[in-house]
C-alpha cells in the first residue's frame, strides 16, 4: 500500500506501507501506481516526495511473490511512469533502498539519503539481476565499472559512498523526509532533461571490451558454477553499447531466464532460511519467542590456542568485555601478542578506533569468577574438558553458563560434571572463528532454554548465522561430513584419484574438493577421533572395522608423517611445507597402486557423476537420519550449516534442498543402488525418512517436516 499526502502547501508526499521492509509487493505496487497518478494530475501537487514507513525506503520486490502469479502492475512501466512525470519526483531514503527499492529510486528524479541508509542492487544474491531498469540506468549514472562492481557483487553501500560515487544528490543527518521536502519545493521550477537516468548516455572507459573481458573472468572464477553473476555482467554489457530501450529488452530476456532457474529458487530459500534459523525450538517444545536471553556484557575464554584466540577477537569486535584465560605464562604471552595483532589490523581495515582495554589477559583461571559466560576452549581432549568443567563449577556462581567449545565431543558428559547441567551448552565454533559465520549451538537434554537462548542470542551479536542442534557424536556438520570423507576414500580405493574426486567437486562449486581440504585441516585430526573410536590399527590394511567396510588409507598417510600441508604431504604435495598449493603426488599414485595390488583390489574407472552421488547423497542420507532423529528441527537448519560452516554453494541451496531439486526418489534409487554394491557401507542404506518421504509423494522441502514425527536427542 501506499498513501498520499499534501505536505508544505505544493509537494505530495508518497509513503510506502508495508512492514516490516515496504517490499514492492502487489499492493505496495498498485499504491504506488494510483498516488503517482493522483499527485501527477493534482494541480496544487508541484513536486512529490516518495518516503517509506517506519524508517526503511525500500527493501525491492517482495520475494515472497516470486514462484507465484504475478500479480498487480509491473514494476518497469511504473517506474517509467515516475521518470516521465513533468514534477520533479524525489526518493527520501531512510534505511535500505535495495533492489527494487534503489531501482525505484533510480527512477526518481532526485535522490536524499539519511547518513545510515544503505542502498545496493543485491539481486545477485538472489539468482537474478536487477530487472526493473537497473542494469540499465545504474551504469548510466555512475559508469560501467562502479556499476559492474555493485551489480555483481550485490554488495549494499553507505550513504557516504553513495554520495561519492553519485548515486544520491545529498545527505542528511536530520530527518530525511523534511530535507527531502525542502529539497522539492527548491527544485520545483527547474527543468527536468538531464534529471531523467535513462535519457543519458552511458559513460564507457576507453578499454571497455577488456573491461568487461576481465570481469567475465573474475565473476566465472569467483561465481563457482552461479549464472547470475554472468548474466549481470551481460546485462551491464548492454547498457554500455545499446540504446536504453534495447538495453531494457536484453535485460528483461536476461531475467527471464535467471527468474525460473533452480539457482534462483536455490539463492531465495537461502535468503529465507538463513532467516529461520534463528527461530528455534527444542524438542521440549521451548521456542526462540518464549524464551528470553541473560543479558551479557562480560565473557571468558579459556585455552587461547587458534580457537580461543579467533573466539576472543570475535567477542571484542561485538563489543563484550573478554577475560582471555591461558594457564601457560609463554602461551599467554604469545596468544596475548596475536590477539593484539589481530584487533589492530581489523582495527586499521574497519576503520574504528582499537578496543585493546577490552580484553584481559590472565594465566589464572580464578579471573572468570565475575564473568556471565564461561567459552572453554581448551585442547579436544574428553578428560581435559571434563576436569575444567569440574573446576569451574565449583569456582562459578550458578547462574554463569558454561559454553564448551567442541567439534564432536559429547556436551551431556560435560554437563554431568558440574552441579548445574543445565547451565551447559555446545558452541561448535568453525576456525578461523573470528571469520567463519557458522555456529553450531549444541543444546542436551538438560540444558536450559534460557542458556541456549543465550548463546543463540550471543552468536548474532558475534555475526554468526547460529544454529540450534540437539547433542549427537560430531553435532550436525560433521556426522555428516564423516560419510562423505569415507566415500572419497571409498573411491580412491575402487581406482580413483585425489585429484579427479576434488575435480568433480569443485566443479559442482564446493571451493575445494575433500582431499584438499583434509590437507588444509590436517590429516592427524581426523587421525586422533579414529583412535579415539578404537577404529586405528596401526600397521594393519584390513578393510573391515568393528563390523563395516573401514579404509586404513588416511592412517597410512599419518603413520608416515604425512598431515597435510603443515608437513609439506598429505595427499599433496606442497613445497615448501606450509604453501598453499596442491600439486599431484607421484608418490601418492605409486603407495595406491601398491596398496590396490595388496589388497587385491582391481582399479577401474570412475566418473564425476558417480564421485558426486556417493560422496554427497552419503552426506544427504546422514542429514536425513539427523532430520528423523530431531537431532536438526528442520533442513533449513541442515542448509545452512552446510552452506555457512562447509563450503556448500550457495547456489545449490544446502544439500537437503539440493536433494530436494534432484528429486527424492531419484536420491533413493540411487542410494539403492550403491548399497547393493557395497552391503557393507551402512551409510550407503537408505534412510527410513528419505523412503517415507518418497512413498508420500516426494513434498516440497517446506512440507517435510510434518512427516518427522517425534523429535528427540539420540543421547
Ligand atoms: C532490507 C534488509 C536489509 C533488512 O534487514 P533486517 O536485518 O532489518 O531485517 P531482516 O532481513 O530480518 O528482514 C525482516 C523480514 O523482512 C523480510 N524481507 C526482507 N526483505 C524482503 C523482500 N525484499 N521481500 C520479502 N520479504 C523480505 C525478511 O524475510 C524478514 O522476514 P522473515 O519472516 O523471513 O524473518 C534485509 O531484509 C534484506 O537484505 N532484504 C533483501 C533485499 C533484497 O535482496 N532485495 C532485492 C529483492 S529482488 C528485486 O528487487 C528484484 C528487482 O530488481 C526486479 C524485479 C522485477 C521482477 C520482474 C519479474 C519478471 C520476471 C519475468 C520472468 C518471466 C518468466 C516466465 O514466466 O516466462
Amino acid at each position: 500500500m501506499a498513501a498520499l499526502t499534501l505536505v508544505s502547501g505544493s509537494v505530495g508526499l508518497i509513503t510506502l506501507q508495508n512492514p516490516p521492509v515496504n517490499a514492492l509487493s502487489s499492493a505496495v505496487r498498485q499504491g504506488i501506481v494510483d498516488t503517482v497518478q493522483r499527485a501527477v494530475s493534482d494541480p496544487q501537487v508541484k513536486s512529490v516526495v516518495i518516503c517509506g514507513q517506519n524508517g526503511v525506503f525500500c527493501g525491492g520486490a517482495d520475494i515472497k511473490e516470486f514462484g507465484k502469479t504475478m500479480l498487480g502492475p509491473p514494476l518497469v512501466p511504473m517506474i517509467h511512469t515516475i521518470e516521465a512525470a513533468d514534477k520533479p519526483v524525489v526518493a527520501a531514503i531512510e534505511g535500505s533502498a535495495l533492489g527494487g527499492g534503489l531501482e525505484l529510486a533510480l527512477g526518481c528524479h532526485y535522490r536524499i539519503t539519511h547518513s545510515k541508509a544503505r542502498l545496493g542492487l543485491p539481486e545477485v544474491t538472489l539468482g537474478l539481476l536487477p530487472a526493473a531498469g537497473g542494469s540499465q540506468r545504474l551504469p548510466r549514472l555512475i559508469g560501467v565499472p562502479a556499476a559492474l562492481d555493485l551489480i555483481t557483487t550485490g554488495r549494499h553501500v553507505t550513504a557516504a559512498e553513495a554520495l561519492k560515487l553519485g548515486i544520491v544528490d545529498q545527505v542528511t543527518d536530520q530527518s530525511t523526509v523534511e530535507a527531502a521536502v525542502k529539497f522539492a519545493l527548491s527544485v520545483e521550477v527547474q527543468s527536468l532533461t538531464s534529471r531523467r537516468i535513462s535519457t543519458l548516455p552511458c559513460p564507457c572507459p576507453a578499454d571497455v571490451d577488456a573491461l568487461f573481458e576481465g570481469v567475465m573472468q573474475r565473476v566465472r572464477q569467483r561465481g563457482r558454477g552461479a549464472i547470475a553473476p554472468v548474466a549481470c555482467v551481460q546485462a551491464v554489457q548492454a547498457a554500455a553499447t545499446l540504446p536504453y530501450a534495447q538495453g531494457m529488452e536484453r535485460e528483461q530476456e536476461l531475467m527471464a531466464t535467471l527468474f525460473t532457474s533452480g539457482q534462483a529458487r536455490a539463492l531465495q530459500y537461502c535468503f529465507f532460511s538463513q532467516r529461520a534459523v534463528s527461530r528455534w525450538s527444542l524438542p521440549s517444545g521451548a521456542r526462540w519467542d518464549s524464551t528470553k536471553p541473560n543479558p551479557v556484557t562480560k565473557v571468558a575464554v579459556i585455552g587461547l590456542g587458534t580457537m580461543g584466540r579467533g573466539i576472543t577477537v570475535a567477542l571484542v569486535q561485538a563489543g563484550l568485555s573478554v577475560v582471555a584465560v591461558e594457564t601457560h605464562e609463554q602461551q599467554m604471552m604469545a596468544a596475548q601478542r596475536a590477539v593484539s595483532g589481530m584487533l589492530e589490523r581489523l582495527a586499521q581495515r574497519q576503520g574504528v578506533p582499537l578496543a585493546l582495554d577490552r580484553v584481559r589477559f590472565s594465566t589464572e583461571l580464578e579471573a572468570v569468577a565475575d564473568v556471565q559466560i564461561v567459552i572453554e576452549a581448551v585442547f579436544e581432549d574428553m578428560a581435559l574438558k571434563k576436569q575444567l568443567f569440574k573446576q569451574l563449577s565449583s569456582l562459578c556462581p550458578a547462574e554463569t553458563l558454561l559454553f564448551s567449545n567442541t567439534s564432536s565431543l559429547d556436551i551431556d558428559h560435560l554437563a554431568a560434571q558440574t552441579d548445574h547441567p543445565q547451565q551447559v551448552v555446545g558452541m561448535h565454533f568453525f576456525a578461523p572463528a573470528h571469520i567463519m559465520k557458522l555456529l553450531e549451538v549444541v543444546y542436551g537434554p538438560r540444558s536450559a532454554p534460557q542458556a541456549v537462548a543465550t548463546a543463540m542470542e550471543l552468536g548474532k551479536r558475534m555475526g554468526k548465522v547460529s544454529v540450534a542442534v540437539g547433542n549427537c557424536r560430531g553435532f550436525v556438520g560433521n556426522r555428516m561430513l564423516m560419510h562423505y570423507l569415507e566415500e572419497a576414500l571409498f573411491l580412491l580405493e575402487e581406482g580413483s584419484s585425489p585429484e579427479s574426486i576434488d575435480q568433480a567437486l569443485k566443479e559442482f562449486g564446493f571451493p575445494m574438493g575433500v582431499f584438499q581440504m583434509s590437507d588444509l585441516s590436517g590429516l592427524d585430526v581426523g587421525w586422533k577421533v579414529r583412535k579415539a573410536q578404537g577404529l586405528v590399527e596401526p600397521g594393519q590394511m584390513s578393510r573391515v572395522r568393528q563390523g563395516r567396510r573401514y579404509s586404513p588409507l588416511g592412517d597410512l598417510l599419518c603413520e608416515q608423517g604425512r598431515f597435510g600441508q603443515k608437513t609439506g604431504q598429505g595427499w599433496y604435495l606442497y613445497d615448501p611445507a606450509g604453501s598453499r598449493t596442491p600439486r599431484p603426488d607421484p608418490w601418492l599414485q605409486r603407495f595406491l597402486e601398491q596398496y590396490r595390488a595388496r589388497q587385491g583390489l582391481v582399479s577401474r574407472r570412475i566418473d564425476s557423476e558417480e564421485v558426486l552421488e556417493r560422496c554427497l547423497y552419503a552426506l544427504i542420507n546422514e542429514g536425513f537420519h539427523i532430520l528423523h532423529e530431531g537431532i536438526a528441527a528442520g533442513p533449513e537448519d541442515i542448509d545452512m550449516i552446510y552452506v555457512f560452516g562447509y563450503g556448500w554453494p550457495r547456489h545449490r541451496g544446502g544439500p537437503m534442498f539440493y536433494a530436494s531439486q534432484v528429486g527424492l526418489a531419484r536420491v533413493l534409487q540411487r542410494l539403492e543402488h550403491y548399497h547393493q554394491l557395497h552391503p557393507d557401507v551402512p551409510h550407503l542404506q537408505p534412510s527410513s525418512l528419505l523412503r517415507q518421504l518418497v512413498s508420500s509423494g516426494s513434498p516440497p522441502i517446506q512440507r517435510w517436516k510434518e512427516a518427522i514425527r517425534k523429535p528427540h536427542s539420540a543421547l
